[in-house]
């Protein structure tokens, strides 16, 4: 298995006239599993377009094991992009659309294809505009996984599906992965399902790259402090509060940073405990739109 470091340096892209990707510098660790992960809008389709071959970005480069893959049929051959909607495909059948993927990555397992259109039930000679939505998501699945590409990327990949097909990629994912390591860029909306795949989370933000770490330090870079109201007075109006929520005399408060003081603060009673990945992103990404202190007051869980 070709072995390739994927680059994005300085990469702007505009789309008629949105600045849909903006200075966008950042390297995918080989081999390793990421989360695409940013609000609706914020240019996640059209970096794996850029990636992927399909767009050329207006400036900057993508490299993959330092080619640039702009201009290298070659290395673009090795990349598979799984679409959120695979609006080519619509006319043609199941089966020529297999064909087709085997004559387009270099890597394609007929095999691997063959079992996963038995084992989701799609009919090889249906038509793809026929299928339902999720079977759709579920083809882009199985060329996402029987092309074997050293760099595959899944946009969206679980649309239409139910939770235990969901569950079912996800554990797909994970085996084939397990038996052939390669670069897995997933974007998703469903952060908290698929957290315990990720092993980077990459935050995009209005076109720019805001985040990029492993996820364990992606997780740890902010935690819930929970105690009586009057104990978590003094950090009210600290800009490392990234929501407060209160019910009766409790509050709990989403701290992003380290605590210093964190034992005295369990001495005192002080609940601390990790953030769900999901409503991590959901302040995280609220934080653009904030000027000050959050006053949403949610009932605490
Ligand atoms: N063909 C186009 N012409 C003009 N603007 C576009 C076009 N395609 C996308 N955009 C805009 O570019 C920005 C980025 O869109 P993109 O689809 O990449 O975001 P996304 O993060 O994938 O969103 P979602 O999570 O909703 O799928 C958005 O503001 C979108 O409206």
């Amino acid at each position: 298995m070709l072995e390739y470091t994927l680059k994005c340096h300085q990469i702007y892209k505009k789309l008629g006239d949105v600045q849909a990707i903006h200075d966008v510098t950042v390297d995918f660790e080989p081999n390793a599993i990421h989360g695409l992960l940013g609000p609706s809008g914020a240019g996640k389709t059209t970096l794996l377009h850029l990636i992927s071959g399909q767009l050329f970005p207006d400036q900057g480069s993508v490299t993959a094991g330092h080619y640039p893959i702009h201009e290298n049929p070659l290395i673009v051959s090795n990349i598979c992009l799984v679409k959120a909607e695979e609006r080519s495909w619509s006319q043609y059948k199941v089966g020529d659309i297999m064909k087709f993927c085997s004559l387009l990555y270099p890597a394609w397992d007929a095999k691997l294809a063959a079992e996963l259109l038995h084992q989701f039930r799609i009919p090889p000679n249906q038509r793809f505009k026929q299928l339902s939505r999720g079977n759709q998501s579920l083809l882009g699945i199985v060329k996402g996984l029987a092309s074997r590409s050293p760099i595959t990327l899944f946009d969206e990949p679980t649309l239409g599906l139910d939770a235990e097909k969901r569950e079912a990629f996800y554990e797909l994912l994970l085996r084939d992965y397990s038996e052939h390591p390669r670069t897995l860029i997933l974007s998703t909306h469903l952060i908290d399902e698929s957290a315990d795949l990720l092993q980077f989370i990459t935050l995009l933000q209005q076109g720019t790259v805001t985040a990029h770490k492993n996820a364990e330090e992606f997780a740890d870079q902010a935690r819930y402090l929970q105690g009586s109201t009057k104990q978590l007075e003094p950090f009210f109006g600290d800009a490392r509060v990234l929501n407060r929520e209160s019910l009766g005399h409790v509050t709990r408060i989403a701290w992003l940073g380290s605590l210093d003081n964190e034992p005295s603060l369990r001495e005192q009673g002080i609940d601390i405990s990790p953030i769900p990945l999901q409503k991590l992103f959901v302040y995280l990404t609220r934080q653009e739109h904030r000027t000050s202190e959050v006053n949403v007051h949610e009932s605490v869980s």
